[in-house]
């Protein structure tokens, strides 16, 4: 008699394919500093040609600051003073069915000399020339709340990665 194995037996739930998917975690700072912001144009991988702030994916065992604190140093060679969470972004692509939960970080105060690395090229804009036309595109609608200091979530959708279709951003007072 031929048993067919149940949804038990193969490890999944009734209805996991509707679920949506855990987001992938990521972290980016941003340096501020007497009206001018430090961006890097990033020079290989995700994002290559864009300038951006410094930042990557979260890896197991550490938190999301450290994660926070790590890029930073191995991508400007800064180390932040001080950093407080400024927002939670998260984007859905529809060529990727995870959604990337990206925590922005705000550096008043850093030590050290920012410098070239292999993934970034560090750049100091004034808050009048941040170059948004190369830059995500997300980055003009949620970078006036946080040059205003304030704290704020949003929802971005991308079409073919690049092209933003959609999006809802809030102002909250806590994250
Ligand atoms: C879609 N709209 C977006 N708008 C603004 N910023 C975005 C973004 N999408 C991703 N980002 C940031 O881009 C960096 C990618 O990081 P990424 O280089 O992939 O990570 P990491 O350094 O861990 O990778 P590798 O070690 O090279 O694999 C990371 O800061 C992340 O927050």
């Amino acid at each position: 008699m031929s048993v067919s194995p149940s949804a038990k037996d193969m490890q999944i739930q009734p209805n996991e394919a509707e679920k949506p998917m855990k987001p992938k975690v990521l972290t980016l700072v941003i340096i501020e500093k007497e009206g001018e912001v430090l961006l890097g144009m990033k020079k290989r991988g995700f994002g290559q040609g864009y300038y951006n702030g410094f930042g990557g994916k979260v890896e197991t065992g550490e938190t999301v600051e450290e994660a926070a604190a790590r890029e930073l140093k191995e991508e400007a060679g800064v180390v932040a003073v001080s950093m407080e969470k400024r927002g939670i972004l998260t984007f859905h692509f529809d060529d990727n069915p995870q959604p990337w939960e990206v925590h922005v970080y705000h550096v008043p105060d850093f030590v050290g000399e920012p410098c070239e690395s292999e993934e970034m090229a560090p750049v100091w804009f004034s808050y009048a020339d941040i170059p948004y036309d190369r830059m995500w595109q997300d980055d003009q609608f949620w970078y006036p709340e946080f040059l205003q200091g304030r704290r704020f979530r949003g929802e971005f959708y991308f079409h073919n990665t690049h092209t933003l279709v959609s999006h809802s951003l809030q102002s909250v007072a806590q994250l």
